[in-house]
């Protein structure tokens, strides 16, 4: 669905990202673990393509090159991203943010459909279709970002660090709805610093180290391998490091 190949960017004479290749299958969940400052974010927002690459990226999306696309035009051709931070327009309802994320032409006719999708997945968000969003709490709008992402009917969600701030029974349940997302069919390309949870869910990994993909596996093989282990998971659990 999503193939990413020799994807570099730089800030300045710093280069974020070298030459990152990764897919992404239908209804599969992806998730990309590295350390702080690794550019996890930095490879969301190229492949969104919300930051200028450097030449050469090659990206397509259900097979039609996205490389050159403009961010909106790659939206229209289904790939949306979820900023970390959320970035939903707080001095607006939840029903009013979710009517935006119905922007994108691919989204306009089944808009109403799609909202009741939303609803379903989130039913807080239909309690709450009237609040104003920055009122709600950090798992809601989290939950609000996500559902406004889907409003553009993606094939491709990328979730920049969805679990950032949340308490733990709020984590649970947001991972509980990707799960429901993937079941929908929709592909996730998945950040998070939670990597015990994110290899939890996820199908397959990649490690990005310093802007350099160092490894990928399934879930299992990255939850039992000593160096991910050491790096991400705190350690070798005896418990835990069979793969299950
Ligand atoms: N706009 C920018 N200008 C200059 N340098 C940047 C910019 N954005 C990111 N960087 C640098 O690029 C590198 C990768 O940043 P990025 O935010 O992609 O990492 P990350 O893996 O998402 O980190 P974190 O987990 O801490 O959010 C870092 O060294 C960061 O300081």
């Amino acid at each position: 669905m999503l193939e990413v190949k020799n994807l570099s960017l730089a800030y300045g004479l710093h280069r974020a990202l070298d030459g990152v290749a990764l897919d992404v299958g239908r209804g599969e969940i992806v998730t990309i673990l590295g350390a702080n400052g690794a550019g996890k974010t930095s490879l969301l927002k190229a492949i969104a393509g919300v930051v200028r690459t450097l030449p050469g990226k090659q990206v397509s999306l259900g097979g039609r090159d996205i490389s050159v696309l403009p961010a909106h035009e790659i939206v229209e051709s289904g790939l949306a991203l979820v900023p970390e931070g959320r970035g939903i327009f707080g001095d607006l309802t939840v029903k009013e943010n979710l009517l935006l994320g119905a922007n994108p032409k691919r989204a306009r006719d089944g808009e109403a459909a799609r909202r009741d999708q939303v609803f379903s997945l989130f039913p807080r968000l239909r309690e709450r279709a009237a609040q104003i969003a920055r009122t709600m709490s950090g798992g809601e709008q989290q939950m609000l970002a996500i559902g406004r992402a889907l409003m553009s009917n993606p094939d491709i969600l990328l979730l920049d660090e969805p679990s950032l701030g949340l308490s733990p029974a709020m984590v649970q349940e947001l991972f509980a709805t990707l799960r429901r997302v993937r079941e929908a069919g929709v592909g996730l390309l998945l950040v998070e610093q939670n990597a015990q949870e994110s290899l939890r869910i996820a199908d397959r990994g990649y490690v990005l180290e310093n802007g350099i993909i160092v490894g990928h596996g399934t879930a299992d093989h990255l939850k039992s391998d000593p160096a991910v282990q050491r790096a991400y998971l705190g350690g070798v659990p005896p418990a835990t490091a069979s793969s299950s």
